[in-house]
């Protein structure tokens, strides 16, 4: 990925730790949506969860190594409108804003997620 994370980023999301705890909670959100919930309905949230721990903490600059499958990989077949990708990241914007991570630091995160569109997004 071409992004680079913004200084200090990974120490102002609670590294790991603080990572994990967001997607524990974003998994849950998004399982609960009315827009993409279904999408999730089978998803071992557990898997999910630290799947994302990592790609995002691996991303932020934090000392973490995602080894699952590329994006692309990942979501194929899946049928992902555009509508469907800002409703996942209007979830995590609640996450987000539920862990008290700030505006800032908040923008910085969707700035690195932001180029996934590109491979996740199926149906154009
Ligand atoms: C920034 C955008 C996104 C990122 C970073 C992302 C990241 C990921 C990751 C890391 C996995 C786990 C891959 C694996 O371990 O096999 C995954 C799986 C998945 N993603 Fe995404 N994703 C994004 C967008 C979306 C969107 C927009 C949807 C649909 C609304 C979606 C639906 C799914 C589903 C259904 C799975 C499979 C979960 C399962 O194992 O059942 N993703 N995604």
């Amino acid at each position: 990925y071409p992004v680079q994370p913004a200084p200090g980023l990974y120490q102002a999301v609670g590294e790991k730790t603080g990572i994990r705890a967001l997607m524990d909670d974003f998994v849950v959100r998004l399982k609960a949506d009315s827009r993409i919930g279904d999408q999730f309905k089978d998803t071992n949230a557990e898997n999910l969860a630290s799947q994302l721990t990592d790609q995002v903490c691996q991303l932020a600059g934090g000392p973490c190594v995602y080894k699952g499958p590329d994006m692309k990989t990942a979501h194929e077949g899946m049928e992902i409108t555009r509508a469907h990708f800002n409703a996942l990241v209007e979830v995590l914007q609640v996450s987000m804003d539920a862990k008290g991570i700030s505006f800032q630091r908040q923008n910085q995160i969707l700035a690195l997620l932001a180029p996934m569109h590109r491979d996740t997004v199926t149906v154009r």
